[in-house]
């Protein structure tokens, strides 16, 4: 299954050991098209080394081409909840992670009745464990 995984990079990094151990361990059994997501050289600047136009425009374009987006929100980030509503918009299935210790989901998230997938969890290996479950029954 082809996996867009959302989190936070302009939002701020302090999540991003949270995202490589996830894409760690979608990746044995998928296809993560976002790695970079979980890359630690890469800084809340981004890929400077791209044009935002680019970015938005090859990151839809692997939206769309997903089977599921896996986003975690613990760190608020307006490039997720874009590409939460995108997902919305497009009827893609969403699961959503979220840390209760770091942050409070937004209402227009959590207020959403499209995002019926929305998951707290404490720890990475509960993460892991509720992603299993639910990419289990996806299959
Ligand atoms: O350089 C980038 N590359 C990139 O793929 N994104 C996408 C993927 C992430 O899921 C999301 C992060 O948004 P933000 O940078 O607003 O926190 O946007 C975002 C940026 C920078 O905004």
């Amino acid at each position: 299954m082809k996996i867009y995984f959302a989190g936070s990079i302009r939002g701020g990094r302090s999540d991003v050991d949270i995202y490589k151990k996830i894409i760690d361990h979608l990746n044995k059994n998928n296809k993560v098209l976002t790695e970079h997501v979980g890359d630690y050289n890469l800084s809340i600047e981004g890929q400077k080394q791209l044009y935002n136009g680019y970015i938005r425009n090859r990151d839809i374009d692997w939206l769309k081409e997903s089977d599921l987006v896996v986003a975690e929100t613990s760190s608020p980030s307006l490039g997720v909840g874009y590409e939460l509503a995108y997902a919305e918009r497009i009827g893609k299935p969403v699961i959503i992670l979220h840390n209760k210790n770091k942050s409070q989901l937004s209402a227009m998230i959590e207020g959403s009745s499209y995002f019926k997938d929305i998951n707290y969890y404490k720890t990475i290996e509960e993460a892991i464990e509720i992603l299993d479950k639910k990419i289990s029954r996806q299959c």
